[in-house]
């Protein structure tokens, strides 16, 4: 349940995005222009401090006001929620795992946007078995040096702080034990070396990062223990894997309404398309579906909001809406017809941004993984 300064919030989101957001997207899509303006914006109406406690400078609100936040933002553009999304998870990793001073070091300035964030975990070699992950921290005096790779690292250039996953000791068993989170900033040895060409998920970059002797400071370890950061990564992925729910709920959505309106005024053989049964057909079960993601969307997030581990909710609802976001993307092109594989239209993007949320922030095969494990933990579906 949204309180009334939630409701607010969501509110001037969706004004946002059908006023600034939606009469722009096209051009800056199919130039593949980074968004500067439109986050400019986002920066003024406190998106990037929604994770952030009011005592840091934020305005924090509740997992399932996020979830709906970045819903609208993807009904506008995909883009613009992936622009958040790993901000959003480093923010609350500093804020469980951090120390005083790594709070106090970062998130005031996040809140503001100043300093953007983002996360690196996947590798050239591999990207589902973190544990097999390459790139290691040695500690040399005061520093850790850093070598290895890191890709599909979203805001790359834009964002100052980095939250590596890596490994701290190598040879621990299990693996896990030996990973750690380092907040590491640009410098000497740490280079932007590529930048990924992509389906979908245009304008925001994604690149790849080369670590050369880069040299971090002993106190960028996330918390005070090495060892912890593969758990801690994989409690921020819960709500990453909210945030890439909720991208799928915005695809779906934009979808769903652009072939609404398109049905009623396209008409063939006398009248409205909709007014066809196959046609009409397509219209109920995308809200059907649709309306089924959100409610196991929101069900993750208020599991979240009430403190509990929630790997296995946020699996499912990344899954579902993902897997809903994809197939809806579809028949929204068989409505359009010719229109829906048309550039000139919105719908193409939609299809070709709703695969990034089947295989980003864990694919959804990893994601049925978790969920097995958790069912076969918990003895079932808690009902
Ligand atoms: C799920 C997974 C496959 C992990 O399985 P394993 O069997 O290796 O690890 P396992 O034995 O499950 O666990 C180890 C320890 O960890 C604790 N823990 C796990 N979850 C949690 C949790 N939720 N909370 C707390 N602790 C947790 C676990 O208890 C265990 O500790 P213990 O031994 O008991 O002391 C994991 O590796 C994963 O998820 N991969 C996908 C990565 C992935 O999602 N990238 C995405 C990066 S983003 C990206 O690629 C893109 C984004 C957008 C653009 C495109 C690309």
């Amino acid at each position: 349940m949204l309180s009334e300064d939630e409701r607010f919030i969501v509110g001037i989101v969706r004004d946002f995005v059908d006023k600034d957001v939606r009469p722009v997207v096209q051009e800056l899509e199919h130039a593949n222009t980074y968004p500067e303006a439109l986050i400019e914006r986002m920066k003024e109406l406190g998106i990037f401090g929604l994770a952030v406690p009011e005592e840091y400078g934020g305005t924090p609100v509740s997992t399932s006001c996020y979830v709906l936040i970045t819903e609208e933002l993807a009904r506008g553009w995909m883009s613009l929620a992936g622009a958040m999304g790993g901000h959003t998870v480093v923010a609350k990793l500093l804020l469980h795992f951090g120390t005083e001073q790594q709070k106090r070091r970062y998130l005031p300035k996040m809140a503001t946007g100043e300093i953007r964030a983002t996360m690196a975990l996947t590798e050239p070699a591999g990207g589902s078995d973190l544990q097999a992950m390459r790139t290691v921290a040695r500690r040399d005096g005061d520093d850790y040096v850093i070598n290895g790779a890191k890709t599909w690292i979203t805001n790359s250039r834009r964002s100052r702080l980095i939250a590596l996953l890596c490994k701290t000791d190598p040879d621990a068993e299990p693996a896990h034990k030996g990973i750690s989170i380092l907040l590491v900033e640009h410098g000497p040895g740490l280079t932007v070396s590529r930048d990924l060409p992509k389906l979908g998920y245009k304008g925001v970059e994604s690149c790849e990062l080369s670590f050369d002797d880069h040299r971090a400071s002993a106190d960028s370890l996330l918390g005070e223990t090495e060892g912890n950061g593969f758990a801690q990564m994989m409690k921020g992925l819960e709500t990453g894997r909210l945030q890439v729910a909720a991208r799928a709920l915005g695809v779906g959505r934009a979808a769903l309404e652009d072939s609404l309106a398109y049905a009623q005024e396209r008409e063939s053989f006398g009248r409205p398309i909709w007014q066809h049964q196959s046609i009409g057909n397509y219209l109920a079960d995308m809200a059907t579906s649709l309306s089924a993601a959100r409610q196991l969307t929101l069900h993750a997030a208020r599991e979240a909001d009430a403190g509990r581990r929630v790997d296995m909710e946020a699996g499912m609802a990344k899954l579902f809406a993902s897997e809903t976001a994809m197939r809806i993307a579809l028949d929204a092109v068989r409505i359009h017809g010719g229109y829906g594989y048309s550039t000139e239209f919105d719908v193409e993007r939609y299809f070709r941004d709703a695969p990034l949320m089947i295989v980003g922030e864990g694919t959804n095969e990893i994601q049925r993984n978790v969920i097995v494990r958790q069912l076969v933990k918990r003895g079932g579906l808690d009902v």
